[in-house]
């Protein structure tokens, strides 16, 4: 409590994180604690840990290091620097004249970590805690792994803070109008390709069917946002990407549909990937950069990608929208 008697609270936005560095040894290390999460791998404990380490963690983070070394900034990871500027601007403008509201992020996997976050929180003395994860859409595989680690991390606080969970705002009107206005500006900037295709994040099917809403999210964000946009249905499509193992994910899937698209004569595409709130290497390396290339080998003629809300003024509206829904 502060010494007015007005209620402390922290924010702390949350992301997936990334690496320490694109070597492959880092990367390693990041995919071990990663795919070792149960809520990102579902398979049994001993049959997932054989796996894991038999023909995961030798092979693949040579080709992630790779992919990550050719989006690689001089400050660090595009995702982690993309959200800490995010952050320092909310602090700025929403943290300034609130001396009560302190705003912070952290990364679920790797560093800054999650718990020292809340630790942090904790010797300041918050009353409230609110938990902002940066997917727009809900998924047991991110949001709920999100939870479980504040959950554990509680699980030692003899005096536990007040929590607000924000699960997802995947039909907030801020959030589906910042990505239209980004959508406009990009058109006045480049004009309007024949299709915007909107990808998302894949995911096991199966999850769908044991309850994860993430699909009809993905669904109704995509619907929200072509309303806002005024397009008809001929003029956009939404597609998952970033397909992992050789289980069925989610479809269609946006490499397929890459390559289909000039045999039906649609030859110039915008991009956008309204399920990811900062650009990170699933945007700027595979969706920019792979998926390009593969577009074009296919009789595409132009590929344009939209940038993530990043740290725009926009996004950072959505952010004190969403804070102000629950504070
Ligand atoms: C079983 C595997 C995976 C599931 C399920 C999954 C869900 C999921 N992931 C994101 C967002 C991101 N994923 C990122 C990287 C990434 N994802 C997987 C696998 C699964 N993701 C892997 C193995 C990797 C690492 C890179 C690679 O080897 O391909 C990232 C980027 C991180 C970065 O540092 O830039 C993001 C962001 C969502 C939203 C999601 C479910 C909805
Ligand atoms: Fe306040
Ligand atoms: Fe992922």
């Amino acid at each position: 409590m502060t010494e007015t008697g007005v209620k402390k609270t922290g924010v702390l936005l949350v992301n997936l994180g990334s690496p320490a560095s694109p070597k492959t040894g880092d990367v390693r290390r990041f995919l071990r604690e990663f795919l070792g999460d149960p809520r990102v791998v579902n398979l049994p404990r001993p049959l997932w840990w054989l796996i894991l380490n038999l023909f995961v963690l030798p092979f693949r983070p040579k080709k992630s290091a790779h992919a990550y070394q050719s989006i690689w900034t001089e400050q660090g990871s595009p995702l982690i620097v993309f959200t800490e500027k995010l952050t320092a601007k909310l602090q700025d403008l929403g943290g300034a004249g609130d001396s009560h509201l302190l705003i912070d992020c952290a990364m679920r996997y790797g560093k800054p970590a999650l718990r020292e976050k809340l630790q942090n929180f904790k010797k300041q003395g918050v009353d409230e805690i609110v938990i902002l994860p940066l997917y727009p859409q809900y998924s047991s595989t991110t949001t709920a792994s999100i939870f479980d680690v504040v959950a554990e991390e509680f699980v030692s606080w003899r005096h536990m803070p007040g929590l607000h969970f924000i699960s997802d705002f995947h039909q907030h009107p801020s959030y589906i109008e910042a990505l239209a206005q980004s959508v406009r500006q990009h058109w006045q900037a480049n004009g309007q390709a024949e299709l915007l295709l909107l990808s998302f994040h894949g995911l096991p099917a199966k999850l769908t069917e044991w309850g994860d809403p993430y699909f009809h999210q993905c669904q109704t964000t995509g619907r929200l946002l072509a309303e806002q946009l005024g397009l008809n249905d001929h003029q956009w499509k939404l597609v998952f990407q970033s397909r992992f193992g050789k289980a069925e994910w989610l479809k269609p899937y946006c490499v397929e549909v890459l390559q289909e698209l000039p045999k039906q004569d649609v030859k110039n595409v915008d991009v956008i990937c309204p399920g990811f709130s900062v650009d990170c290497l699933e945007t700027l390396e595979e969706i920019a950069i792979a998926n390009q290339e593969i577009f074009l080998a296919a009789g595409g003629e132009t590929y344009r990608y939209i940038p993530c809300l990043n740290d725009s003024d926009a996004h950072v509206e959505v952010m004190l929208d969403l804070i102000k829904t629950v504070h």
